[in-house]
């Protein structure tokens, strides 16, 4: 880890700022999909079943029947350098540095490498006396920033930490998923529909009050006003359901397949939930769904790439820092 000298500027020496992103398997091979999903699915923020029930379900049942499967999948998507989730975090970290030259820019990973309570831990060691965390989820749910942000508060031998919250209507980042589908429109013609798809979450949570649902029907709304939709352009659904109890909806699946069933010829797909691409955008929609629009009748499902470490959406992210930043009160200052 290289912590840039002190310069003056926007912050105080000693700050650093650190993305945060769920985390992704090591290699595409079962036995490391069982490690991180084992990881990830005993987080009690993720699965808020008892652990007695929950802890031979998942050893003995769900990582061995999904891991190989799931390992497939991921062999599928898988770049030259690593897992799509690793390699365009640590460009998109990069791309903020260069942007951010006063403060260390760093990223981690909430679950497997690099790991979260290290890179703080590693933060403190290094000198860095301010953290501000940036959850790489643009809309709250306690399932993603939640947990980020009760692992931050328990790490004692960490820098004090500020947590952003979300960013589902940040006018920069409206800006920047705007352009992405301008400019996807622009170089492929407009499709018939426009799909909005996030990452789903169980009902029960949001009944429970998660204003996840909530902030991406927001970020819908503020993307559209920017791309002046009518509402019959576009809809909202919500894929990678997991498990047996009901996920929000609608669907992604059910939707693609009845678009097409309706006569939608051309479906654009864009999924701002997300700040990378993943298994769950480059497998899930653009091969899986993909496959499925076209087996009810559909012609083309084009997928819009995620911000990844585009221009616009480092320069969005920076700004959402400076100004954070700026907000932060120094002690003795
Ligand atoms: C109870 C299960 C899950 C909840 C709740 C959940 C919420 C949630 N997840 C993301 C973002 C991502 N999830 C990804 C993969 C993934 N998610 C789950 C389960 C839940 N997610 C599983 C089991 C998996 C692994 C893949 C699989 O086995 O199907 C990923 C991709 C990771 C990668 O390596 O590419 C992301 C990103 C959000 C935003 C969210 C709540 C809003
Ligand atoms: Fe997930
Ligand atoms: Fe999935």
């Amino acid at each position: 880890m290289t912590i840039p000298a002190p310069t003056p500027g926007i912050a105080t020496p000693g700050t650093a700022v650190l993305l945060v992103n769920l985390g992704t398997p090591q290699a595409p091979t079962a036995a490391a999909v069982k490690r991180y999903l084992g990881e990830f699915l005993s987080d009690p923020f993720v699965v808020q079943i008892p652990k007695l029930l929950w802890w031979p379900l998942l050893h003995g049942l769900i990582l061995p029947l999904r891991a190989p499967r799931v390992a497939h999948k991921y062999a599928e998507v898988w770049l030259p350098e690593g897992s799509p989730l690793a390699v365009h975090t640590q460009r998109l970290a990069g791309a903020l540095q260069a942007r951010l030259p006063d403060v260390a820019v760093l990223h981690a990973m909430r679950y497997g490498e690099p790991a979260l309570r290290e890179r703080l831990r590693e933060l403190r060691a290094g000198g860095v006396r301010r953290v501000l965390v940036l959850p790489l989820y643009p809309q709250y749910s306690m399932t993603t920033t939640g947990t980020v942000a009760d692992l931050v508060a328990r790490a004692s031998d960490a820098p004090e930490a500020r947590v952003v919250q979300d960013y589902a209507t940040d006018a920069g980042w409206v800006e920047a998923v705007a352009a992405s589908i301008r400019a996807h429109w622009q170089a492929h013609g407009r499709g018939e529909r426009l799909l909005f798809s996030f990452h789903g979450l169980p009902q029960r949570l949001v009944d429970a009050g998660d204003p996840y649902a909530a902030q991406c029907e927001a970020s819908v709304a503020e993307i559209a006003r920017a791309l002046a939709l009518a509402p019959e352009d576009y809809v909202l659904a919500y894929q990678s359901r997991f498990g047996r109890e009901r996920w929000l909806g609608p669907a992604t699946d059910a939707t693609v397949r009845a678009l097409a069933a309706a006569g939608v010829r051309t479906l654009d797909v864009v999924c701002p939930g997300f700040a990378a691409d993943c298994l769950e955008t480059l497998e899930e929609i653009a091969l899986q769904n993909a496959g499925f629009f076209r087996d009810a009748g559909g012609s083309a499902l084009r997928y819009i790439p995620c911000l990844n470490d585009a221009p616009a959406h480092a320069d969005a992210l920076a700004a959402l820092a400076r100004r954070e930043l700026a907000a932060w009160p120094v002690a003795g200052a």
